[in-house]
């Protein structure tokens, strides 16, 4: 199977901070990939690169098995790969709509659009509304300001923002981050109709049981490459843990093994 998303020995330098370190990466089709590791680990960094927020010093991205040059984030979104950022990109004074179709305006058809660039108001009311009972979420009018919404909302528009323009893959950073209980399930719930609807996501977080409720697999990031990807149905969330820290390393063979016997075997050198 041809991964949608994938990426080899990228490399990221900040003068001497070397934040990616030659990492993989690959989101098959139709699944949920979370990316999980220790702050610092590199997710943020590794996720800009594979959305053109970031320019990789090496390596090579590759969209359905093609390498891509990705010079900004235009250019990711023009392959079909949106990003949800923890600042959520909405602009909190305009509604619903007007959010959904930021920068994305739909002009008005004929000359009122093409002369006068006149938005389609209408259209695009109609269109969020749709997008929006399609993927679940609730809320009292499409042309409600954006800063009426409570936070679990605003994640939902900008969530579904990013599905109904992604069609390659949508990528989410610590959506559930700032979240209740709830609305935390509500985003969960979000990710999964997403997936059923035949879209990639790639969840970076910190939350194990959010992770292991919602995942397909799940990519360990530390030090600024992937040590390995796991599943949670053959792995533990301490297991994880140990991958992230450290203390595990995944073997070739597949097998977890304690640091200290893997250096004893010279794994760990
Ligand atoms: N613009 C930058 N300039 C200098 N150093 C940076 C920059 N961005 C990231 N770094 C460094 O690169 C490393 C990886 O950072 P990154 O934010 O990618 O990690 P992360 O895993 O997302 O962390 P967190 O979970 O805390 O958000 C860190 O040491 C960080 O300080």
């Amino acid at each position: 199977m041809v991964p949608t998303l994938s990426a080899r020995g990228l490399v990221k330098r900040y003068g001497r901070v070397t934040a990616i370190d030659g990492a993989d990466f690959e989101v098959r089709p139709g699944e949920v990939l979370a990316v999980v590791g220790d702050n610092g680990a590199g997710k943020s960094s590794l996720i800009k690169a594979l959305s053109g927020a970031l320019i990789p010093d090496a390596g090579e991205i590759r969209v359905d098995g093609e390498v891509v040059h990705f010079r900004g984030p235009l250019d990711a979104r023009r392959y079909g790969i949106e990003t949800v950022y923890q600042d959520l990109a909405l602009a909190p004074a305009q509604d619903i709509a007007s959010n959904m179709f930021l920068a994305r305006e739909k002009r008005h058809p004929g000359l009122l659009g093409k002369l006068f660039r006149k938005v389609d108001q209408g259209w695009m009311r109609a269109e969020a509304q749709r997008v929006l009972d399609e993927l679940g979420i609730a809320v009292k009018s499409i042309a409600q300001p954006v800063e009426t919404l409570s936070g679990g909302q605003r994640q939902g528009v900008a969530v579904a923002r990013a599905a109904a323009f992604g069609t390659k893959a949508v990528i989410m950073d610590e959506p559930t981050a700032a979240l209740g209980v709830a609305e935390s399930g509500k985003v969960l719930a979000l990710i999964d109709r997403i997936r059923q609807r035949g879209l990639p996501v790639v969840l970076i977080s910190h939350n194990m049981p959010h992770v292991f409720e919602i995942a397909d697999r799940i990519h360990v990031h530390r030090l600024g490459r992937r040590v390995g990807v796991v599943t949670p149905r053959e792995h533990s969330m301490s297991q994880v843990v140990g991958l992230i820290t450290g203390a595990l390393v995944l073997r070739e063979d597949g097998d977890l093994e304690e640091v200290s016997s893997a250096v004893r075997t010279g794994l760990g050198e």
